[in-house]
């Protein structure tokens, strides 16, 4: 059984906390620095990235949070956490400035708002998975360090950076566990 943390100032967060307790683990909700001590790994939910910064900020938990992934805490953004993540924003200042990708912001923009695919991720499942998308972000630019999981379109909703994993969609709003599932592999092949 894991011990995964949820950061838990905003967003989508009971969603994956269902999840990594359905999947058998233990779910934290993190809201203060002490939390942030004996996790097995931590997910970055969907919500609002520059509200989830700011709190970041005001919590007093930034800089901790930073250190620990760069120190191999197995972490995974989802949408706006992977925002959270990311070293370069197009046109916006970057947060935790851990993962040597560039992302876009609302990279869809309002016609396509929201919208749902299902596709086979390569390396990840064999099935198809549903993939929700709500204002959801892309990345535009990688390192060569940055291993690209899937792409929809041309555009890369997916990928993984050692210790780092980072979904433009939302698998805690489906009832498709793969990622979750993916995620706690990730950790365990890290250990
Ligand atoms: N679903 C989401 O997490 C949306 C992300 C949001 N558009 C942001 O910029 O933070």
């Amino acid at each position: 059984m894991k011990r995964i943390g949820i950061l838990a100032l905003q967003g989508a967060f009971k969603e994956h906390i269902n999840v990594i307790k359905s999947l058998g683990h233990e779910a934290i909700e993190i809201r203060k620095l002490e939390e942030l001590d004996n996790l097995d790994g931590i997910i970055l939910p969907g919500g609002e990235s520059t509200a989830m910064g700011k709190l970041l900020n005001d919590f007093g938990i930034k800089e901790v949070l930073v250190n620990k992934i760069k120190n191999g805490l197995a972490v995974w953004g989802t949408c706006a956490g992977m925002i959270l993540l990311a070293n370069e924003l197009d046109g916006d200042e970057a947060h935790l400035k851990v993962m040597n990708i560039k992302v876009r912001r609302n990279a869809y923009g309002s016609q396509l708002d929201s919208f749902i695919v299902k596709e086979v991720v390569e390396g990840v499942s064999k099935k198809e998975i549903p993939m929700v998308f709500i204002r959801a972000p892309y990345i535009v630019d990688i390192d060569e360090n940055v291993e690209v999981l899937h792409k929809v379109d041309g555009n890369i909703v997916a990928a993984r950076q050692d210790n780092m994993l980072v979904t433009s969609f939302h698998p805690e709003l489906t009832d498709d566990t793969t990622f979750h599932e993916y995620f706690i592999n990730m950790i365990n092949e890290l250990e």
